[in-house]
């Protein structure tokens, strides 16, 4: 059994009870728990309501859930019913204090009491769990785990190369690890220079991302860089001209002393392209080299990766085709960031792979990972009927749960399982900070539709020691942080509502590398139960896919344009008559759209009617491009 030893210095203050209010304060949960009994009747395992009410489930997943449900309790062989949630505190405490997990060396607690899983049902989970846990030994030691796309899977050999497969790989983290470092002490201390920078130093970055080439360096810096960093990270992670022109414009001057990375594993991903292009251009302009400035990380030989050596950039780092973008932290992708910034990235590994040593146990109640993965079966039936909604109670653990979304969501959410049945998989991941989030949604979670379970990160420490101060008798500032996270987590088992806590000493490089390769592991472990590949994201290309036929379509849409535009006099087209000459009147609709779009960035002229009135309008352009109409 787990001990509880460390985590406080007097085992009764862990008793649950009602949370009341300091004497002075108004500002707490002021009411006594009271357990409303018609919330802890709870859906059978399958999937039949003890309420039978529809309503009762998540309209998102009404629709399948009951029979994908009864096929997830089939696959268990029995279904095993949920029971109502215990609510006698001395049988709570003994719940709390059999299922406490603690690694010691990282000060990091999981609290599972307050999911209603029963020891029945973990004896049925026990088989999958096993399959599980000889699936992801087979990954670290190198099996194709992603199928599909026919690539190993070796997040975890990032923070212990010893692990890889073979020697050659092995060889290539290390390498990495060891220029990551030399580069980013080289640039911390001044002795690789801006060309023309005043201050002689590079003093930002700028990192040019999207989805697991910006999340994981974001999340990072946000929770770890120091107030005064030797560089400061500002991110561009979208095609929004808007948006890129805002930090370009908050660098200033300082472009002249910014790093620009830019991070790609395919190298090829439109956002970033374009990124890449708008910070080129406001180089361009101020009259600056580029290439002095720019670093890639990408896979070799990747458009980016021939881009940043045939134009000769500072340095290039790679990243390994066995690495996902949504799993990449551990490599160049989250190290040089976060090096550059005076984050200890050995703390960070070594967290990392602590964790990932401690969820190789196959016993499940010592297990973190598969604890976590347990949970969040048993609260979701399996089938992601009930959203995680991730509270982290410390400002600068803010971006985990938007790090999570990705993990979990592009990891999890899957239309077909490993044998090819349409499953349509998932589990929503959503949540910003407690205790903000008290004053937003919380009222919802407690009263309102019960389609969630949540997660509470807590930090035990409050403040660097030696700055806390009463700012009441006996009470801090992160007492009341504190109590916000207890009493809520108190106030929405009350109501039935299910919870997990995960509890750290301290944000620090070694806990957040713990946090990281935690969830990577559920994660992984998650998908094994529900039989899916946590490694690829078919969905994603069916938008980009569309987004580019959009594109396609405008390059038509300007050609009939430019060609009516030619004409003299000009010839002003109706919607109608683009759409026929584009050869495409089935999208006539999205021609509307496209003509809207120009016209409000002042590249098309509405000659007649008005946008609101798609079939009052006639268009041109304003200037005739003759290279255009013989192109
Ligand atoms: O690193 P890349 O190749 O630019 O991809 C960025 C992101 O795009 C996705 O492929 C989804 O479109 C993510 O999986 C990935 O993290």
């Amino acid at each position: 059994m787990a001990s509880i030893s460390g985590l406080c210095s007097s085992s009764s203050n862990l008793i649950p009870k009602p949370h009341l209010p300091p004497p002075s304060s108004s500002w707490m949960i002021s009411s006594p728990i009271r357990i409303d009994e018609s919330f802890l009747l709870k859906t059978s395992f399958s999937g039949v309501s003890s309420k039978t009410s529809p309503s009762y489930l998540t309209h998102s997943v009404a629709r399948d859930v009951t029979s994908s449900l009864s096929k997830a309790a089939d696959e268990l062989g029995k279904s095993v019913a949920k029971k109502a949630l215990e609510t006698d505190p001395k049988v709570l405490w003994e719940r709390y204090t059999e299922w406490l997990y603690q690694h010691k060396e990282l000060g990091l607690y999981l609290d599972v009491s307050r999911v209603g899983f029963t020891d029945e049902f973990v004896k049925e989970m026990e088989p999958r769990f096993m399959k599980a846990f000889k699936a992801m030994e087979d990954l670290e030691k190198g099996a194709i785990a992603n199928p599909d796309e026919g690539r190993m899977v070796g997040h975890y050999w990032l923070r212990n190369p010893k692990l890889s497969p073979n020697s050659f790989l092995r060889l290539q983290i290390e390498n990495t690890l060891e220029s990551i470092c030399a580069f980013a002490d080289e640039i911390v201390q001044g002795k690789i220079k801006p060309p023309s920078a005043p201050a002689g130093r590079f003093t930002q970055i700028l990192s040019v991302g999207i989805g697991g080439s910006a999340l994981g360096p974001q999340f990072v810096a946000e929770a770890l860089a120091p107030d005064n960093p030797p560089l400061k990270i500002r991110f561009i992670d979208n095609t929004d001209p808007a948006g890129i022109d805002h930090q370009i414009a908050q660098l200033g001057p300082e472009l002249a002393s910014t790093l620009v990375i830019v991070v790609s594993k395919s190298g090829g991903t439109p956002e970033t392209r374009n990124g890449l292009l708008e910070v080129q251009k406001a180089f361009r302009e101020a009259g600056l080299e580029f290439a002095k400035q720019g670093v890639a990380i990408t896979q070799e030989n990747s458009l980016l990766d021939n881009t940043a050596r045939i134009e000769g950039w500072l340095a290039r780092f790679p990243m390994f085709d066995w690495v996902g973008g949504r799993t990449s932290e551990m490599s160049a992708v989250g190290l040089l960031a976060a090096a550059l910034q005076g984050i200890n990235i050995k703390e960070m590994l070594a967290g990392a792979s602590l964790m990932d040593e401690a969820n190789r146990t196959t016993v499940i109640k010592n297990n973190p990972a598969a604890l976590l993965a347990l949970c969040w079966y048993w609260a979701s039936d399996g089938v992601g009927s009930k959203d995680m909604v991730v509270l982290p109670y410390k400002d600068s653990l803010l971006l985990f749960s938007r790090y999570l979304q990705q993990l979990v969501m592009e990891s999890l959410g899957k239309e077909f399982d490993l044998d090819g049945n349409r499953v349509n998989q998932g589990l929503t991941v959503y949540g910003n900070k407690g205790s903000t989030d008290q004053h937003a949604y919380i009222q919802q979670l407690r009263e309102g539709v019960h389609n969630f379970f949540a997660t509470f990160i807590e930090v035990l420490r409050d403040r660097p020691p030696g700055h806390d101060w009463e700012l009441e008798p006996g009470v801090t500032c992160g007492d009341y942080l504190f109590g916000m996270l207890h009493g809520t987590r108190s106030a929405l088992y009350a109501n039935g509502r299910e919870s997990v806590t995960v509890t750290v000493q301290e944000v620090n490089p070694r806990s957040v590398g713990a946090l990281i390769a935690l969830y990577e592991r559920a994660v992984g472990i998650y998908a094994s139960l529900v039989n899916i590949n946590a490694y690829h994201q078919p969905g994603v290309e069916a938008g980009k896919k569309a987004a580019g036929e959009v594109l396609a379509l405008q390059k038509r849409v300007l050609s009939v344009l430019n060609e009516a535009s030619c004409k003299d006099p000009v010839e002003p087209l109706s919607l109608e008559e683009v759409a026929d000459r584009c050869h495409a009147p089935e999208d006539i609709e999205m021609i509307y759209k496209i003509i809207a779009h120009m016209a409000a960035n002042d590249r098309a002229i509405i000659a007649e009617g008005d946008c609101g009135s798609p079939r009052s309008v006639k268009v041109f352009i304003g200037e005739c491009n003759v290279d255009a109409l013989y192109d």
